[in-house]
């Protein structure tokens, strides 16, 4: 198989932004792979390990500067503090406002018809603020939001029921964080209800929620970070928006009713993503309300209150 002849560009090539290379590298999703990172040295090495992967596609990896990412189809930002043992997403706001601002500025002019996927935590209200400071549409600037916590969701949902994975639709929805809801009522497996097929108690419900919440706070209590489940989501987004599949996913982007970014399915192909509806249950309506409203409280209760307005 041969890559199409567009490129991405990974702003941030610390582990999140490498395995994402590595993934994009090994579907063969664009011929041109651009790292760029603010330490030059360090994404220089990446850039030379992860050639030692090429002779197994046809991509060409390379670092870059801003100069060179402005001009990709998609431009993906993983720079940014990470998580501690113990901190939340939103804890590294200060911090992760201030690279995106420095991300941006250092974009422009962008693109106009280029996407731009934001990885970085805390992925909504990054994404919200993206969606200012880079200029573009805001159907354009997307996170990734919710897609990992719904792959995770589905994996404890498929071991359960012994399926596959990819017969089971099941989203988290909402924040990519503490405040995020699983909406069980449109769950389906091969078409029919989960809850049919596989009837959970309320307890197990909200045991299933729980560990698909915390699972990302499990492995950096040993490991100090997670990389591979969002660096396999982003190649899947980068598929779909390049190969304009139109593919329905769970994931960050404006919304007018709520005035944040949150995640609900949404259609992604090339021009971006497009509203996709879905009917949710009066009490998974609440949860969602209560997310916008926590992420609301973010933004409107900081000090990033200026950024781009
Ligand atoms: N949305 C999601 O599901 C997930 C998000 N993340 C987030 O991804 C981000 C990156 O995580 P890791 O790669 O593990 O961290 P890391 O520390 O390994 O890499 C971060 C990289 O960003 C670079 N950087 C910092 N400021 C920069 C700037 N102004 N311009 C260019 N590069 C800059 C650093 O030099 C470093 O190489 C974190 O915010 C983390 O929370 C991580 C996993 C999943
Ligand atoms: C770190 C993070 O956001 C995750 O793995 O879900």
């Amino acid at each position: 198989m041969s890559a199409s002849s567009g490129s991405i560009a990974i702003i941030g090539a610390g582990s999140v932004g490498a395995a994402i290379a590595y993934s994009l590298l090994l579907r063969q999703v664009v011929a041109d792979l651009i790292l760029v990172d603010i330490n030059e040295e360090y994404c220089q090495a990446q850039v030379e390990d992860l050639s030692d992967a090429t002779f197994l596609s046809n991509v060409r990896i390379r670092q870059g500067t801003a100069d060179d990412a402005r001009n990709a189809d998609i431009i993906i930002i993983s720079a940014g503090a990470k998580q501690k043992p113990g901190e939340t997403r939103i804890g590294l706001i200060d911090r992760n406002i201030k690279v995106l601002e420095s991300v941006t500025r250092s974009l422009q002019p962008i693109r106009r018809d280029a996407i731009l996927l934001i990885v970085a935590n805390p992925v909504d209200i990054l994404t919200f603020y993206a969606q200012r400071l880079s200029g573009l549409p805001r159907n354009q600037v997307i996170g990734s939001g919710t897609m990992l916590d719904s792959i995770r969701l589905t994996g404890i949902l498929a071991n359960r029921l012994k399926v596959s994975d990819s017969s089971i639709h099941a989203f988290v929805i909402g924040e990519h964080g503490d405040s995020q809801c699983v909406a069980w009522s449109s769950a389906t497996v091969h078409g029919r209800p989960l809850l049919k097929a596989l009837p959970l108690t309320e307890t197990e419900r909200e045991e299933i929620a729980t560990t698909t919440r915390m699972k990302a706070d499990s492995i950096i209590k040993v490991k100090g970070f997670t990389s591979y489940g969002v660096a396999a989501v982003t190649a899947r987004m980068c598929e779909a928006i390049i190969f304009d599949h139109r593919k329905i996913l769970p994931l960050s982007h404006w919304q007018e009713n709520l005035g944040c970014c949150l995640s609900l399915p949404v259609v992604l192909g090339r021009k971006g993503v497009s509203p996709f509806p879905v009917d949710l249950e009066e009490s998974e309506l609440q949860f969602l309300m209560q997310s916008a409203k926590a992420l609301r409280t973010v933004i409107e209760g900081n000090d990033v209150n200026s950024v781009g307005s």
